[in-house]
Parts: structure tokens; C-alpha cells; sequence
């Protein structure tokens, strides 16, 4: 068996049969039941994996078919949040998952050393955010998880590494096969979990249509992981199994009083007993707790540097616009961001790279994602896009970018409020997320920051260049991610450097631009190292005051690392449903209001 993944980085591929000579293997990383993890590195291309070791003799049938099932599925993911399976291989003795590897190790040792638990906005903005954002791509696929714990959520890197989700060995295609096993780690296991009964065969209890669940056990287990995190321990965790259980089947969770309203009920929304009631992935990722931090998630550091405000992201949600009310749709709630979506594209003979083609190419392959409660903002700049779809330079893209950020202002002005833009471009288009509304800005390297000042002049703050790039240097990145975390510098923090359009004429911000950044802005293309042009406008005018606070208790954690099983309990007790009174913010204003909305929307859809 050799499988290689569409993931797999060119490098790494070639036409002989994968060999585990073709690695040299470093230190052990982690030993398992049935499998071993090393960090290794590729001979051939030196692109450092984390190699996972299954050894045959000690694997029931259940086990190979679980192995095959990891392997089928794992390869075809790709998600900015998902780490890549490569490839995989096997000798007489084992099986070989090549995988990337994550240097930050994982979310359980981390949590070790800060104290057991993290700070209420980053559990949101930098871990639940992004797990759910790759939940609702592997649901989007049929898939279920079910492995969800901090021992299988992984750093990129050691300082504000990116989570990525590891350990595909229990998910299930849910397209092909019925879920109907006890299967992950009792703490994280749903209540409809809990009751199917264990099994040592591929095929056992499939037939049993009483049994069954589905990816609704995602976004439980994601609810205990969010307690998890914030509080220092999981919700439903005693001292035995049995007491688990009955936590798990009718126990509600205790909220420390240190919790905001915001996660008390994102996580009481995901910790509904009943499967049918429970809010999907998808619409948790609207909740207003995390849409909050999502596009703030979204920013690149350089931002800090320039203290960008938060922007009101409950604003994102479709149905939150849709019944916001009309004092929200002040100046307050507008965000734009154009987007070029990389992913959409495909690399031409010729092309240095899909992002080179892109910014040839007409402005149809400019996605305009627009949030505002104001149609007639929208309006204006569907109008504005259709004006450059003639053109879809460089050169024209900045320019739209200034007239939008000057009409805005001029309009937010004019209602008591100012805006600020910044216009990025991004770097590795191939690392493109290919779904929600980020499509084509994961990397963005800021190039210039404009804001409005209340006389009606703009500001432009420009940063520093990027390192140059040729481009086969850009092509190379877009394979592999060695190549490019060397020659990027992600947690390097460039300082704004001043300068100043006195009345934001888009020509002259473009000019400027071309100045300050030389050869890496040519009039008429974007380089091949830039796949994104992507312009935010943000009101400055208002600041909540319902920002979650670093509020936590610094509680020691002390649960053993867990290991997943397909059958942990013995017998379920009877079963009895406990409805519990739905929770209602009682300050109507920001975040609580949103939250209301959420739950009024959460109640139609269950109705
Ligand atoms: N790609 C990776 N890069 C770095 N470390 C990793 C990687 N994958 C896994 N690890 C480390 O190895 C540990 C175990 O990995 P994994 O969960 O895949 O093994 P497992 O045998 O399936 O574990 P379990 O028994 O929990 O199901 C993880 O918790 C993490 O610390």
C-alpha cells in the first residue's frame, strides 16, 4: 500500500515506492498502544514530518480497518487548520503515516504549562475558532471526528503557533458507514455516544437502527474542550468512569461564576443533551462569542502594530445582519473585505502561479465579502467593483481600494464616526482556506494602513517591504512549507513606517505605495508571492465594553493524558431526558444582544 495524499508537497513525491529508509528518524515523540510517533525528516526533499508508526502484529481486524479508514480519509482533507497527512506506506512490519509536522506540540502540553487553563478570548479567537472552522469543512465532507481532546489539537509553532487538528483514527465517513460505536475519550463523549455499546468487529451492531449518532458529536465535544480550556478541567470529569457517565447523561455542568455570557452560553449551547437540539458546527460558528473574535483571528500581527480596533464581528453572522436591528446598523457595524480567492484558481501553463494569473485576469475572480447591515453601502461598492471589472491591475485594485476608503469615510464622517482601511496583500496563495468567508486571506502582509481623521483627511501608515522574492523562490512556496516558513519570518513584527495623503486620492496612496514597497508592487501585476488584495474599512468610533477579560482561575491541571478507545463503559444505565431552562442575557447591550438574537434564531431553527 503507498497512498499519497494530494497534500503531499511535490518535493516529497516520486516514482518508486515510498521507503522508510527514505527518512532519517529523530527523536520519539509520543508511543501509543499500537502506534509510534517520530519526528523525522524526508531524505529526499528535507522537509521535516511527523512519521506515525503502526505496528501490524499488534493490530486486530478492528484496528487495520481502522488504520485504512484513517488513511482514506485523512489524505483527503486540506485545511489551514487540519494537519496534512503526505502520504502513507508500509514494509512487513508497519504502516507509515508521513504527516506534517507540528512543532508547538499539542494543545494538552501547552495547557500544562500555562497553568492548566487559557484566557477566555483565546480559547474563542485562537482555538475553538479555528477547530470549528475545521469541523465545519469535515462535516461539509460527511466526515465525524470524534477524537476531540487537547492531546489532538496541535501548534504550528511554540509562539503564537496556529491549532490544527491531529489524529484521524476514529473519524468515520458518515456517507458510508453509520456511526454506532462508543468511540473517543469518555470526557468528550456525547450522551448518545455514551449509550451505543462498544465493539471489537468492523461490521458489529451496523444493522441495529435504534443505535446510531451523528456529527452533532463534534460540537459536544467541542463545547467540553471550550469549558476545558477556561475553567481548567472537563465538565463532566469525575473520579470514575460510572460517575462520569451519569455526569455526561444528566448532569448539567457548573459555570464558574468567572465565566462570561458569552461562553457560558456557546458552551451550554454545545453541551445540549440532546443531539436533535444541539446547534451544528456551523451555526456555533456564528454564536456570537467566537463570530466575535473571528475576523480579529483573521488579522495579520502587523496589525497590533497599528492598533486596528476589534471589529464587531457579531456583525458577520448572515441571519444576525439579517435581524439586527436598526440602531446597530450604525457606522459601528461596517467591515469590508475584498478578496481575491485564490483557491478558485487554477495555474495555467505559463504561469508562474495561480496568484500570478489571478491579478491577470478579470475581476471576476475578486470576491467582494461584504458585511453591513447598510444595503445602500453594499450597493456602493457592487457598484465600485463593476467599475474595475474592466481592469483588474495591480494598479486598479489600489485605486478602488482608495476611492472605497475615501467614500466610506466621507459617509462615516458625515454620520459622526471615522474609518480606517488597511490594504493587504497575502503571501502562499496554494495555503488559500478553500471555504467561509476568509476564502484567499489566511496570509496577509499588510502593506499600507489608511485612516480617516475627523477633519476629512486620510492617514496612511505603510509598512515595511517584504523580503524579495523571485519568482521561483514563489512557486516553491507554494509546495513547501519549509521553504516558506524559513524565508517568511511570520513573528517578525514590522514597525509602521509615516507618511501621509492629505486627501486620500486614491493615485497618490498608489503611488506612495510603489514608492515605499519598489519592485514588490509593479503597476500592473501583483507578484507571484501576493494572492490577495484585501481592503477593510473600520470605524474607530466605538469600543465594547463587553470584551471577555483574562477573568480564569489559574487552576493547576491534573488529568492524565487520555487515550482514545472505541469502548470505554460497561453497561448504560435508563435513560431520562433533562430539559434545562434556556438561558437569557439580562443586559441588553453588545454582546448580550447578539446572544439573544443567536438563541432566538437557535430556538426557530430547533422548532
Ligand atoms: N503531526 C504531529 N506533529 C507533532 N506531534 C504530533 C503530531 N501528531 C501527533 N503528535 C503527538 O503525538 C501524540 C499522539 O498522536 P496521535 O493522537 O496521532 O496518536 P494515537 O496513537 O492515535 O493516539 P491516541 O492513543 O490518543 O489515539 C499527540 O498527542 C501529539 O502530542
Amino acid at each position: 500500500m503507498v497512498h499519497v495524499a494530494s497534500s503531499c508537497p511535490a518535493y516529497m513525491q516520486r516514482p518508486e515506492p515510498w521507503r522508510i529508509e527514505d527518512y532519517e528518524l529523530h527523536k520519539q515523540l509520543y508511543k501509543g498502544k499500537a502506534s509510534l510517533l517520530y519526528k523525522a525528516t524526508c531524505r529526499l526533499s528535507g522537509i521535516p514530518v511527523a512519521l506515525k508508526l503502526y505496528r501490524k502484529a499488534r493490530l486486530s481486524e478492528l484496528n487495520w480497518y481502522q488504520v485504512q479508514r484513517e488513511i482514506r480519509i485523512h489524505s483527503q482533507l486540506q485545511h489551514e487548520n487540519i494537519i496534512a497527512l503526505y502520504g502513507a506506506f508500509e514494509d512487513s512490519e508497519h504502516v507509515y503515516l508521513a504527516l506534517e509536522y507540528a512543532s508547538g506540540g499539542d494543545l494538552y502540553e501547552n495547557l500544562k504549562l500555562r497553568g492548566g487553563c487559557l484566557a477566555e478570548e483565546r480559547v474563542a479567537r485562537d482555538v475553538v475558532g479555528p477547530c470549528l472552522s475545521a469541523l465545519c469543512y469535515l462535516h461539509q465532507k460527511g466526515f465525524i471526528w470524534r477524537d476531540c481532546k487537547p492531546e489532538n489539537i496541535l501548534l504550528t509553532s511554540k509562539a503564537r503557533g496556529a491549532v490544527k487538528l491531529a489524529d484521524f483514527g476514529l473519524s468515520i465517513d458518515a456517507t458510508e458507514e453509520r456511526p454506532v460505536t462508543r468511540a473517543g475519550t469518555l470526557d468528550y463523549m456525547a450522551p448518545e455516544v455514551v449509550m451505543c455499546p462498544e465493539k471489537s468487529h468492523p461490521q458489529e451492531n451496523k444493522e441495529k437502527a435504534l443505535l446510531g449518532y451523528t456529527q452533532a458529536v463534534d460540537a459536544w465535544a467541542l463545547g467540553v474542550l471550550a469549558y476545558e480550556l477556561i475553567v481548567g478541567h472537563p465538565p463532566f470529569e469525575r473520579e470514575t468512569r460510572t460517575d462520569t457517565y451519569e455526569q455526561i447523561m444528566y448532569r448539567r455542568p457548573h459555570y464558574p461564576s468567572a465565566l462570561s455570557e458569552g461562553s457560558r452560553s456557546f458552551i451550554a449551547a454545545a453541551l445540549t443533551k440532546s443531539a436533535r437540539k444541539r446547534p451544528s458546527v456551523e451555526e456555533l460558528r456564528g454564536h456570537p462569542w467566537i463570530a466575535r473574535y473571528r475576523l480579529q483571528a483573521a488579522q495579520p500581527a502587523a496589525s497590533d502594530a497599528v492598533s486596528m480596533h476589534t471589529v464587531p464581528a457579531v456583525a458577520r453572522q448572515e441571519s444576525l445582519r439579517k435581524q439586527m436591528p436598526k440602531e446597530e446598523a450604525d457606522g459601528s457595524q461596517v467591515y469590508y473585505n475584498i478578496t481575491v480567492d485564490a483557491s478558485q484558481q487554477r495555474q495555467r501553463p505559463g504561469q508562474s502561479s495561480p496568484a500570478a494569473h489571478m491579478l491577470e485576469s478579470s475581476t471576476d475572480d475578486i470576491t467582494l465579502d461584504m458585511t453591513t447591515t447598510s444595503v445602500s453601502e453594499q450597493e456602493s461598492l457592487k457598484e465600485e467593483r463593476a467599475a474595475v471589472s474592466q481592469d483588474s491591475s495591480l494598479q486598479s485594485l489600489i485605486q478602488w481600494a482608495g476611492t472605497s476608503v475615501r467614500r466610506l469615510s466621507s459617509r462615516l464622517l458625515a454620520s459622526g464616526g471615522s474609518a480606517a482601511a488597511e490594504v493587504a496583500a497575502s503571501a502562499s496563495p496554494a495555503m488559500a482556506v478553500s471555504d467561509g468567508p476568509e476564502q484567499g486571506v489566511v496570509q496577509r502582509d499588510p502593506i499600507c494602513r489608511v485612516s480617516s481623521s475627523l477633519d476629512g483627511s486620510l492617514e496612511t501608515l505603510f509598512y515595511p517591504p517584504l523580503p524579495q522574492q523571485d519568482s521561483t523562490q514563489a512557486s516553491r512556496d507554494d509546495q513547501s512549507p519549509l521553504v516558506r516558513s524559513q524565508s517568511r519570518q511570520p513573528d517578525a513584527e514590522p514597525a509602521p513606517l509615516l507618511g501621509h495623503n492629505a486627501h486620500g486620492n486614491a493615485d497618490v496612496l498608489a503611488d506612495s505605495i510603489r514608492a515605499q514597497h519598489g519592485s514588490h508592487l509593479p503597476n500592473t501585476t501583483l507578484p507571484a508571492d501576493k494572492a490577495a488584495l484585501a481592503l477593510k474599512l473600520q470605524p474607530q468610533k466605538h469600543s465594547h465594553a463587553d470584551c471577555s477579560s483574562d477573568r480564569t482561575p489559574e487552576k493547576q491541571r491534573q488529568r492524565p493524558r487520555q487515550e482514545s478507545t472505541a469502548s470505554l463503559m460497561e453497561t448504560p444505565p435508563p435513560r431520562t431526558l433533562v430539559k434545562f431552562p434556556s438561558q437569557r442575557p439580562s443586559r441588553q447591550s453588545g454582546i448580550a444582544r447578539a446572544l439573544s438574537f443567536w438563541n432566538a434564531q437557535m430556538a426557530d431553527t430547533v422548532a
